[in-house]
């Protein structure tokens, strides 16, 4: 084996986190339990490297990272990069440029200087939306990384495959130099859509495209936590903190100063208020508004556009269950029609007519709208966001950290759930 991959067992694997945001691809690590250490995190976004100094007590290399040159790059001798770019060049919704976007240039700058580095790292790994691995930028990644002697393996898979009920499909490239390889190498270059690799199945099947029949969709989120598991807020009703009750749970004295600013911050957060979704929009966009209930067993990714508009941006929680399915709508109407009847022999008069319209147009009157309204529909807040993208209990926001920018900060991360096991199987040295 070449010197420079060489490393003692219990020597840590010094790694490179760029795009670092709010710290997911570390948290990953974390959970994956290998022995590796984050020497340096990058990133260009101040509010992300708050929240990331806030969790980790170091803050991120502040700065573009198009402007690291080889050299710089070296000096961190690091043996694992972990990488997760912007995704808006190749999203369906976006205009698509790929590397013609200028937030794509930094990742191929990376790319680039890989030959030119004197230690390049041993490992990577790549995270990036599904509809990267059609793109030109992923057509030159797989040339750098073959010319300059690794082999891959690539994934696409979501959090609903991990048990977690929330649907947020991802790219992911993870790449070894050789001699380096992984445990299974039925699978190099190879891109897969089942995570049976990282659970010891090595069956040549995992490389075919999932079977979307109804059945084994059915069988998938059968296996997932329902969202209730997820919440913060379990009851419909509001929790606003009184003055009372945030001297008691706080110890302050009653007479402290400062206090109902402390109210106001927590009932900033605490508050389910701000997270109801305003009739105004239910109206407007009901019908194009993904409702999840507490025992549902799927979600909506969440974008960074949450909370800021409510299409397509991920899902709507209904806090009181009013599902009007057929089989209720079958009884309302057999119970109400023998009313009628029994009105009709009993009063006989033209009032009838009135409780006909009553029985047999209020549910065709009864539209989507009517029905949400009635739902209580609040947003998932960040901690259930969080919960979601399986962040430790322990991650935390900053206080001066506002509510869309918690939602954008998240929305642009990633599920560790996932990530996890990827990493695992990534750092994993065959036997
Ligand atoms: C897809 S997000 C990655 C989020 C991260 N994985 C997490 O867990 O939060 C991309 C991140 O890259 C940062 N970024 C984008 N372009 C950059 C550049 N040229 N230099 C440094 N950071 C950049 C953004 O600020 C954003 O935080």
């Amino acid at each position: 084996m070449e010197k420079d991959l060489l490393k003692s067992e219990d020597e840590p694997w010094r790694a490179l986190e760029f795009y670092s945001g709010i710290g997911g691809m570390r948290y990953s690590l974390m959970k994956a339990g290998v022995n590796a250490e984050v020497v340096e995190a990058f990133d260009i976004n101040d509010k992300a490297n708050d929240v990331y100094q806030h969790n980790f007590g170091h803050r991120p290399y502040q700065g573009n990272i198009q402007s690291l040159t080889a050299t710089e790059l070296d000096s961190y001798k690091a043996r694992a990069w972990l990488l997760s770019p912007p995704c808006q060049p190749y999203t369906r919704q976006g205009l698509q440029k790929q590397s013609g976007d200028a937030r794509a240039f930094s990742f191929l700058k990376l790319l680039e200087l890989i030959p030119h580095i004197s230690q390049p790292p041993v490992l990577l790994f790549m995270e990036n939306v599904v509809g990267f691995e059609t793109s030109d930028t992923h057509t030159k990644m797989i040339e750098i990384l073959g010319n300059s002697n690794y082999v891959t393996q690539e994934f696409i898979l979501s959090p609903l495959q991990f048990g977690v009920p929330y649907s947020r499909p991802r790219y992911f490239c993870l790449a070894k130099r050789k001699p380096f390889s992984f445990r299974c190498q039925l699978f190099n270059n190879q891109l897969l859509w089942s995570p049976g690799p990282l659970l010891g199945q090595d069956d040549i099947t995992v490389i075919n495209k999932p079977d979307q029949s109804e059945e084994s969709w059915d069988k998938l989120l059968q296996s997932c936590d329902p969202v209730e598991r997820f919440l913060e807020f379990k009851s419909p009703s509001h929790q606003i903190y009184t003055e009372t009750d945030f001297l008691e749970t706080n110890n302050v004295a009653t007479d402290s100063l400062g206090a109902s600013e402390k109210i106001a911050e927590a009932n900033e957060y605490e508050s389910m208020d701000q997270y109801l979704v305003p009739l105004s929009l239910i109206e407007r966009w009901g019908s194009a508004m993904d409702i999840v209930y507490p025992d549902s067993k799927r979600c909506c990714c969440f974008t960074k556009s949450y909370y800021r508009y409510v299409k397509g941006t991920g899902s709507l929680l209904a806090t009181i269950q009013v599902r009007f399915n057929f089989k209720h709508a079958v009884i309302y109407r057999v119970v109400c029609l023998e009313l009628v009847l029994v009105t009709y022999f009993l009063l006989n008069t033209a009032h009838i007519y009135l409780l006909f319209d009553v029985v047999f147009l209020e549910p065709k009157k009864k539209g989507k709208t009517t029905s949400l309204k009635e739902q209580c529909l609040r947003y998932f807040t960040p901690r259930e966001v969080a919960n979601l993208h399986s962040f430790p209990e322990d991650f935390q926001f900053p206080q001066h950290i506002s509510l869309r920018q918690r939602y954008a900060l998240l929305g642009n991360g990633l599920s560790i759930a996932v990530v996890a096991p990827l990493l695992q199987y990534l750092f994993a040295q065959p036997s």
